[in-house]
């Protein structure tokens, strides 16, 4: 039973709600999402004008699907920080990052990675897409010239039979209609194929990141939502490498045909094309500019319509009567993205409306030359026929070709975030090989230092600390202490900045990270909610346990939810959540339940308990959400399951830390006491104290 790719959602935070960046702060996945709402396409409008006829090909610009995020508090502070300069290696975007971005270089980077996708994709389709572009672009010049020679023949008294002519333009003919048709067909294979490949890359290397720093840096996280865009649409790399093709192919024989008739405007045509050229390519970057530097504005804006449209924050929406003020912020946001379009649209509109003027002159002058050379008898009437279809060719495979650079430099553009994510380094060195010895002598934290960054203060400030085996051990300490921190650091999330982990003596940096994650069980302070099933939900804390329906309920039995999960309309099977329900499902019970908070808390708890046999159980505020029996019943459950084995428990909840092997006090980023809880109390130090305070307070009650 594997679990389905569904959505996860993070615990709804209990005090303090920490939002995370790259995601609500719900947690819920948010890798993708649609394009935002009313945002106009992005293509770039076909010129017309002249004797061109449809362009012979070339892609279609879709709208820009703006942000996937939700914004953090700090959003602004890290903003700041982004702007400026990249250290080298450093997948922070900022304004010479963002010229280096759009580079050749980085667009060679981005071409070799694409045309690996596709290689490995589907070469065979590949190869058949481009074997039927090159036929297809013989089909326009075949009909033109066939056309002249039938006229020539038609108005020559003696010019010879046409039958044969006609049978060969209707072949023409018919291979102009099918051949493309059989292309879309290959290339929306070919598409599909090199989707699923580049995504499935991109995935596997975010999942290759050793710790959090990456999912904390929001120009990672916009670089992972446009790569996954770019791998989504790899397909149109080479419907674009395709409309190259095409449009240089009938490029050539057009202009062959049209310095047959005359060289001189065959020149002008080429002249003309060249300012449509260079102005198509400035187009499309300063457009893929402006789509970047809305980047942030639309991440505001979705953050916004998530919260306007989602249930978790309906209720104090609605209590606080803050809607209007939410969806004006929105709006502010949307119309300063569209502020920015508009002012793109207005400079697409002047430059291309400049250059239809100019073919459609060329074209004109080239006609009035054609008709009066016609008339003095220095050209045929087929000549005639010849040199439209050749300038209205010329014209429409320049379109092709300027339409497809222009299109291709686009989606280069999203493929160079794919790139950027695919070949980041791992955020934390890790070594391969080697694994994590059973737990033996303990685990020691010597003189560990740590910030989030080197903007950030100091959470940690030289902890030094042992957790002997088969020790239980309680942390405890004021809000922002750095509880969670050094857990983070045990898991190896991320390295202290100084200092060491040692496990049995060995540095943990040099154990595989996936080994020593093995060795831990956890109940996290911001455990996840996966839309999931209930067994799903207990079996993803060890996935041999999936089907194993006993190990589940063994878990779930530890946990108490056993039976409340057994009663559900489809016991273990059951949803958790009615997220992918449909308007019919809607009053069917049996199709999904919600869950309370402290239900919710118990199952993380039945995930950490079927990781049975870890060498170190981590329970990071475990029983928070649960009432007084349910807290008190748990933490006689949980003490029965530490009895001899190594865990961290953290708690504000002082009476569920006394009968810890060992507590220690954490204060501003130092252990500075540390005991059991009579010596503790007996010294009169922080413990004694916040014991206290917390005991009168329930005395008081009484
Ligand atoms: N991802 C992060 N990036 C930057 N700072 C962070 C991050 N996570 C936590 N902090 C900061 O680190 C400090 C310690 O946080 P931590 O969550 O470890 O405290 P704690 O002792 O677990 O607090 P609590 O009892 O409230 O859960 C806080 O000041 C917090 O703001």
């Amino acid at each position: 039973m594997p679990p389905d790719p569904a959505r996860v959602r993070r615990a709804r935070p209990r005090a303090r709600p920490r939002q995370r960046p790259g995601g609500d702060r719900h947690g819920r996945a948010r890798l993708h999402r649609p394009g935002a709402p009313g945002r106009p396409a992005a293509g770039r409008p076909g010129r017309g004008g002249g004797l061109r006829g449809r362009p012979v090909g070339g892609l279609q610009e879709r709208p820009h699907p703006g942000a996937v995020r939700a914004e953090r508090r700090s959003h602004d502070h890290r903003d700041r920080r982004a702007t400026r300069d990249a250290a080298p290696g450093s997948l922070r975007v900022t304004g010479r990052a963002r010229g280096r971005d759009l580079g050749p270089r980085a667009f060679a980077t981005a071409g070799a990675e694409a045309l690996a996708v596709l290689v490995r994709a589907a070469p065979v389709g590949i190869a058949g897409y481009l074997v039927l572009t090159i036929a297809e672009s013989g089909a326009p010049i075949a009909t033109a010239w066939l056309t002249k020679l039938v006229i020539d023949r038609l108005t020559d008294p003696g010019g010879g039979a046409v039958a044969g002519l006609a049978v060969a333009l209707a072949a023409a003919g018919l291979g102009a209609a099918v051949l493309p048709a059989i292309a879309r067909y290959l290339h929306a294979q070919t598409g599909r194929a090199a989707g699923i490949v580049a995504t499935d890359r991109l995935f596997a290397a975010s999942e290759r990141q050793v710790g959090l720093r990456r999912f904390e840096d929001p120009a990672f996280l916009d670089r992972l939502r446009m790569g996954q865009e770019g791998a989504q649409r790899t397909g149109e790399l080479l419907e674009g490498a395709g409309g190259l093709v095409r449009g240089a192919l009938v490029l050539a024989g057009f202009v062959g045909s049209l310095l047959f008739i005359s060289p001189a405007m065959t020149g002008l045509v080429l002249l003309a094309a060249v300012p449509a050229l260079v102005a198509e390519l400035m187009l499309s970057r300063a457009r893929a500019e402006m789509e970047w530097g809305n980047e942030q504005t639309h991440r505001r804006e979705f953050f916004y319509s998530q919260l306007l449209t989602g249930v978790d924050a309906a209720t104090e929406i609605r209590l606080f009567g803050i809607g209007a003020f939410l969806r004006g912020r929105m709006m502010a946001e949307r119309r300063r993205a569209n502020e920015a379009e508009r002012a793109m649209d207005r400079r697409e509109l002047a430059t291309q409306g400049g250059l239809t003027t100019l073919s459609a002159v060329v074209a004109g002058a080239g006609l009035w030359w054609a008709v009066t050379a016609a008339r003095s008898g220095d050209l045929s009437v087929g000549d005639i026929a010849m040199f439209v279809a050749a300038v209205a060719g010329v014209q429409a495979s320049l379109d092709t070709l300027v339409t497809s650079i222009s299109a291709l430099h686009g989606r280069l553009l999203s493929f160079t975030h794919y790139a950027a994510v695919v070949r980041a380094e791992p955020d934390l060195p890790s070594v391969a090989d080697g694994a994590a010895a059973e737990l033996r002598g303990g685990i020691e934290l010597r003189d560990v230092w740590f910030r989030y960054s080197d903007d950030h203060p100091w959470v940690l400030a030289g902890v030094d600390l042992t957790i002997p085996q088969g020790c239980s051990l309680a942390l405890v300490g004021l809000n922002g202490a750095g509880k969670s921190t050094l857990v983070k650091l045990l898991c190896r999330m991320y390295d202290p900045t100084r200092g060491r982990i040692l496990w049995d003596g060995v540095d943990i940096r040099e154990i595989p990270p996936q080994e020593l994650r093995a060795r831990i069980s956890a109940v996290f302070q911001e455990h996840m909610h996966y839309d999931m099933t209930a067994g799903e939900n207990v079996g993803l804390g060890d996935l041999a346990a999936l089907d194993d329906p006993r190990r589940l309920e063994k878990a779930a039995e530890q946990s108490g939810i056993h039976d409340r999960l057994a009663a559900l309309p489809r016991g273990y099977d059951t949803l958790l959540t009615r997220t992918f329900f449909t308007e019919a499902d809607k009053d069917d019970p049996d199709t999904g339940v919600v869950l309370s908070g402290g239900q919710w808390q118990r199952l993380a708890l039945a995930r950490a308990f079927v990781r049975d046999g870890r060498d170190l159980m981590i329970l990071d505020e475990p029983s928070s959400g649960l009432d007084p029996e349910a807290e008190h019943e748990i933490h006689a459950r949980m003490r029965e399951h530490r009895e001899g084995r190594t865990s961290l428990l953290i708690s504000h909840r002082l009476n569920t830390v006394r009968e810890a092997d060992l507590i220690v006090v954490l204060q501003e980023g130092r252990v500075t006491e540390q005991g059991p809880h009579e010596a503790l109390l007996a010294s009169g130090g922080e413990y004694a104290r916040l014991f206290r305070l917390q005991s009168a307070g329930y005395q008081e009650a009484r």
